[in-house]
């Protein structure tokens, strides 16, 4: 049973203030069940600097369809809201208001298309669009931002952590370093991204994968001051766990003590009839420190130990420690390619606060109305046209080349079937100047990018597992072009508008513009 602070914290309310406000406004004019659609979408990739990210991964959507299941307005919450007061003392919110909302789940009379978790996805393109009574649809905003936004987030800096790694496992290390109650979150989206597996256990639990995890320094500074050595601690780990011994080398001296006993240590359970998995190192210069590590764990007959790698580790990080293992191996007699297929990375504060850039800018848009059962766009005009929305009740593609790489994703209206065109004049969102006519042979396939998740207030959707996720990120990312896909200055992917749409978007532009609308 949740307490009541978490009910309040977690339920209905875990959303911005306004959203409540406005939907009082709405339904004192009575057009609060009038059909609103709703775009949610990010208008920029993640930037870190130097290194901006080429393409996020989507995630975070289960988490917010769990929300929804649970956010409807009881008892508890309709008294908070009823005891809120202005600075006159005049009740925020009328008992016909509170009346309408008691006992009613904020997914009523709601449909949400959405493209699925694990794809790769890019800015403009309406990520999930929201359909449904105006009430609700504006209802569901904070909270559907606030998980899609942080799961696409760390979903995409994982991937990036995973792809530099080439193909080694990565592992979530981030829980301590987390801001507060997104380590939850934060691990799912890193799985998500790409990590093998998680050292927080309560997500471990609830998703179902195996903790993964080491030691700290502090279990040997507690065994040598209690007048035990490093090695005692070793053993007693080993003893403990040894089909699953990974041991921490560098607390004292990683090439003079840590690595020699961690051998002693890994030649008993080898005697026993057990397999050590490997060594963590955790500080100095990591590259150096591993080719030294894999000459000495050869020479001693462990030549398949793993060899786990943390210290503020991320994208950069890492490649930099393959670019100077690849160059310096050979130097020592070792195969690279081996060595780097040896190591795992261990990654925390960087992966789950995404270090660079704290947020991604997704945003939440009203693009149309329904007035006599019929959609009429709306738009939003801003000084800066990458801010003028794309109107509409809209569709959306992704089309594939020859190679059976990603080369755009459009934008269309409804009634449009990209299907069935012998060729697709496409638009720059914001640009007039930039167009291009593609035709089928440059195309070998058309895929609507949307699932509906929730049909009239009912989820319509069977979830995938997250293992399902991660195959569908790994068989997103090898369909984008190298140069989309590389760590730095990426290959702008284009994201287009259909004539129609581009059509509709100057034409409400001129309306209001000229003054006839608005
Ligand atoms: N060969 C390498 N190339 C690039 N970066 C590296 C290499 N080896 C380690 N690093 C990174 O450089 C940074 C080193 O930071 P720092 O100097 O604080 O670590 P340290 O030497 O281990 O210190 P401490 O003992 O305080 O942990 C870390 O982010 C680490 O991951
Ligand atoms: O560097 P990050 O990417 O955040 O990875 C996680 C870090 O957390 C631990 O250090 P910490 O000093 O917290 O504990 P320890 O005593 O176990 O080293 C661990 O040893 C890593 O260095
Ligand atoms: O298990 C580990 O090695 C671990 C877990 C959390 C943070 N740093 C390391």
């Amino acid at each position: 049973m949740k307490s009541q602070q978490q009910q309040f914290a977690e339920g209905v309310l875990f959303t911005d203030f306004y959203q409540l406000t406005m939907a009082q406004v709405y339904h004192r004019m009575g057009i609060h069940e009038s059909k609103a659609q709703f775009d949610y979408f990010f208008r920029s990739y993640p930037d870190y600097g130097i290194h901006q990210a080429g393409y996020c991964v989507n995630a975070g959507l289960e988490t917010f369809m769990d929300w929804v299941s649970e956010a409807y307005f009881k008892e508890s919450e309709i008294d908070y809201l009823r005891n809120l007061k202005d600075a006159n003392g005049r009740a925020m919110f009328t008992p016909e208001f509170l009346k309408y909302l008691q006992g009613q789940s904020v997914a009523t009379g709601l449909t949400l298309r959405a493209v699925p978790e694990g794809r790769v996805i890019h800015p403009y393109v309406p990520n999930a669009i929201v359909e449904g009574p105006l009430i609700f649809a504006q209802l569901i905003e904070t909270s559907l931002l606030n998980h899609l936004n942080y799961q696409t987030l760390i979903a995409t800096k994982a991937a990036r952590i995973y792809e530099s790694g080439m193909g080694q496992a990565m592992l979530e290390f981030g829980l301590r370093r987390a801001q507060d109650r997104s380590g939850f979150a934060g691990a799912r989206a890193a799985i998500i991204g790409g990590a093998a597996g998680t050292s927080n256990v309560g997500a471990s639990a609830v998703l179902g994968y195996q903790p993964s995890g080491t030691h700290a320094h502090s279990m040997i500074q507690a065994i040598v001051a209690m007048g035990g050595t490093e090695l005692d601690a070793f053993e007693a780990y080993a003893e403990s766990y040894p089909d699953a011994c990974i041991l921490l080398v560098d607390t004292y001296d990683t090439l003079n003590s840590g690595i020699p006993n961690a051998i002693k240590v890994f030649e008993k359970l080898k005697a026993q009839g057990h397999k050590p998995v490997g060594i963590r190192m955790d500080s100095g210069d990591l590259a150096f420190l591993t080719i030294q590590a894999a000459l000495m764990l050869n020479k001693a007959g462990f030549p398949d130990t793993k060899i786990v790698l943390s210290n503020q580790m991320d994208e950069l990080v890492i490649w930099q420690i393959i670019t100077q293992i690849k160059e310096e191996s050979a130097r020592y007699g070792l195969d690279a390619d081996n060595l780097i297929s040896r190591l795992a990375y261990g990654v925390g504060t960087r992966l789950i606060t995404s270090e660079g850039d704290p947020a991604l800018d997704g945003v939440f848009k009203l693009v149309a109305m329904q007035q006599d059962n019929a959609w009429v766009p709306a738009i939003k005009i801003s000084e800066n046209p990458e801010k003028t929305l794309n109107p509409g009740y809209k569709k959306i593609w992704r089309l594939y080349d020859q190679s059976q790489k990603a080369i755009a994703d459009v934008l269309s209206l409804e009634g449009e079937d990209l299907c069935h065109l012998e060729a697709i004049h496409l638009h720059h969102p914001t640009d007039q100047t930039k167009q291009r006519v593609l035709n089928c042979a440059q195309i070998s396939k058309v895929e609507k990018l949307h699932e509906t998740i929730l049909e009239d207030g009912k989820l319509v959707y069977e979830f995938p597992t997250l293992e399902q996720i991660r195959q569908t990120r790994a068989d997103d990312i090898q369909r984008l072009h190298s140069g989309v896909r590389r760590l730095m200055n990426p290959h702008n992917y284009h994201v287009s508008l259909t004539d129609k749409l581009w059509n509709l978007k100057e034409e409400l532009i001129f309306q209001y513009t000229n003054g006839t609308k608005g």
